[in-house]
């Protein structure tokens, strides 16, 4: 499998996007015109560019406004065309792009198309050169691949090819079952992007919120397996238009479109039968069978600070590591560790970050295959020293600085708290609260780093995204989106912020980063969870009664219930499945904070409903001068 990505899609100047591109592990790149006509080097210095940096061009595009022009105009496109080919024999490639006609003065009729398309490829054809014909969601007479595949079928020229853009398809909606019936050899490129389902304009749409399969809502999974049953063997490339993109890391842009492209072939190999291009051979997505612990790196002080505040919540201090200076508190299924080493790379995330919750360990069915499936989807393996008979636990760095840790049960690592941690001997005042497994991880990062973890998570585990929604802040909207295994035995809320007088863009601030912003664990009766909480001297976040009466009156809950719910500051939601109950800490200095929720009956969701009421409390909370419009 080839794969390739339009220099358009990415950040930096031409030699800095080649530099990602091909670091990345990339084959081959577009390159878009407009790149080219602004970098000041000849076409033959940038074609030997991009071959030093081991890429090859695999298209360039655009030819705009080609097709079914009137006289002179016709004329005059042609010698256009042939001006192109001279730039693109210098450049060192041989498939050009010419994107249907927008001009209004453009003529209909797929004959008069065809006709212009065969003079072009018998021109073509004298340089060895290629052209393929998309259909623009917009063209003015052409904005569908199926009649863009009439008019190179009736150009009947063997250098006149179709080009297919996923997104073009499939913004428009039109079946991809009209694909199959194309022979593959006469589909010179595929191009391939996913994007947001947000009715607009679709030009604008496509120039502003592509983004990469998988990050989005258009079913580009359906449209390759439709690709590759017509026996299409080019290249995969990616053409993303993104404004985010376009201002971000280059680097992490392109590891992300490779990820992409990876990840779409493995999901097209193993939906559809026999596959015309080479799929990567990887282990399946790893299915997560739960959240074996969550670690915090933290320094001597401030992790007796937090093991008081956990003690408070009901977790007893249970094991110490062998070799580490590593404390595990645990609570029913809930482990926490609290890392206070003075090297590695705990430490290094203490050190910028200060207390965070750094790493979160999955269990998987298997963890080495998990890391390998990363590992092909370039993620960047993680291995931590350890001493002799202790264990080393697969991981993988995060998007941003955090870990994910892997154990299995098949493997020694099932018996992780056996071979690595002594128990230690029980001295803890408080009694448990009922706090039985991690409900979800909540992460805070930047909103331009979303997309990114979503690929991450959807890509390496077997999880599905909710829509995205948005979370109201007082001072501005979070947008917000979950990562969930289908039995909820992990689930991930993300929250993307770019204003930091939102209590989210406020915890970027503090963290210098993003991370863990709170930790949501599940009891089986949150009212006994909050009696038990209250007797250990637990103080949790303050709801305020306006809140309680709008509730009552919002659902019809009896009255009884509303005070119940009042005295202990628990926030309620309620859908069709089921009921949500909600009761918060306050936060652990102005950093993260912890949930405690029940779900009664099917409820899936998140109480996002509550989240205005939550966060106007917890910026009450905080030091008035911290936060600037709490
Ligand atoms: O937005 C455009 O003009 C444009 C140009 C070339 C393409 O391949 C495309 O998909 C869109
Ligand atoms: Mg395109």
């Amino acid at each position: 499998m080839k794969t390739s990505i339009a220099t358009v899609s990415i950040s930096g100047d031409l030699r800095e996007k080649l530099e990602a591109i091909s670091a990345a592990g990339f084959d081959g790149v577009e390159i878009f015109e407009n790149d080219f006509l602004t970098f000041d080097a000849s076409p033959r210095e940038i074609g030997r560019m991009v071959r030093d940096a081991g890429l090859e061009i695999t298209l360039f595009q655009p030819f705009r406004d080609f097709e079914g022009m009137p006289e002179p105009h016709r004329s005059r496109t042609f010698d256009r065309a042939e001006r192109k080919f001279d730039v693109m024999q210098e450049l060192g490639t041989e498939l050009m792009l010419v994107c249907s006609n927008v001009s209004t003065i453009a003529l209909g009729g797929i004959d008069r198309a065809a006709d212009d398309f065969r003079e072009l490829g018998e021109r073509a054809a004298k340089r060895s050169i290629r052209v393929g014909y998309e259909a623009l969601a917009w063209g003015r007479h052409i904005n569908d691949h199926r009649d863009a595949w009439e008019i190179v079928r009736r150009a009947d020229h063997p250098n006149i090819g179709l080009i297919l853009d996923s997104f073009h398809t499939l913004a428009r909606r039109i079946d991809v079952e009209s694909i199959r019936a194309i022979p593959g050899d006469r589909i010179f490129i595929v191009q391939l992007a996913d994007a947001p389902m947000i009715d607009m304009d679709l030009l604008y749409l496509s120039r502003h919120f592509r983004n990469m399969p998988g990050e989005g809502d258009l079913p580009v999974v359906d449209f390759m397996r439709a690709v590759a049953a017509t026996g299409y063997k080019g290249p995969l490339s990616l053409e993303i238009f993104n404004d985010q993109f376009r201002g971000g890391s280059a680097k992490l842009i392109s590891v992300d479109g490779r990820r992409s492209l990876v990840d779409l072939a493995d999901r097209v190999a193993r939906s559809e039968g026999g596959v015309s291009f080479d799929a990567p051979q990887i282990p399946p997505r790893s299915s997560v069978r739960g959240v074996e612990f969550i670690e915090f790196a933290t320094s001597a002080e401030d992790a007796d600070e937090l093991a008081a505040f956990l003690h408070i919540m009901g977790f007893k201090t249970y094991g110490r590591h062998k070799s580490k200076a590593v404390t595990l508190l645990r609570q029913g299924g809930i482990n926490i560790l609290l890392n206070t080493e003075r090297t590695g790379f705990a430490y290094s995330s203490f050190v910028v970050h200060g207390t965070s919750a750094y790493a979160v360990c999955l269990k998987v069915d298997d963890a080495r295959d998990a890391v390998e499936r990363a590992k092909a989807l370039g993620a960047e393996p993680f291995e931590q020293s350890v001493s002799p008979g202790e264990l080393t636990i697969p991981a993988i760095r995060g998007v941003g600085g955090g870990l994910v840790y892997f154990v299995d049960e098949k493997s020694e690592l099932g018996s992780l708290w056996g071979i690595d941690f002594e128990p230690v001997e029980e001295t803890d005042a408080g009694m448990a609260a009922g706090l039985f497994r991690v409900d979800h991880v909540g992460q805070t990062m930047k909103a331009d780093e979303l997309p990114s973890w979503l690929l991450f998570y959807l890509s390496i585990f077997d999880l599905r995204k909710t829509p995205m929604i948005d979370i109201v802040d007082p001072s501005g909207l979070v947008r917000s989106q979950v990562v969930e295994s289908a039995d909820g035995a992990l689930r991930i809320t993300m929250n993307g912020a770019d204003n930091r007088r939102t209590l989210a863009g406020h915890f970027i601030a503090e963290n210098f980063g993003s991370s863990i912003q709170h930790l949501a664990f599940a009891t089986a009766d949150i009212f006994a969870t909050a009696e038990a909480l209250k007797a250990n001297g637990f103080s949790p976040l303050k709801i305020p009664r306006n809140y309680y009466d709008d509730v009552e009156a919002r659902f019809g809950l009896n009255p009884v219930m509303a005070d119940r719910l009042r005295e202990a500051n628990i926030l309620y939601d309620r859908d069709e499945q089921g009921e949500y109950l909600q009761l918060y800490s306050p936060s652990f200095r102005e950093g993260f904070f912890f949930e405690i929720v029940e779900r009664r009956g099917g409820y899936r969701g998140y109480g996002a409903p509550n989240a205005p009421f939550r966060i106007a409390a917890q910026k009450r909370h905080l030091r008035p001068e911290g936060m600037p419009g709490a």
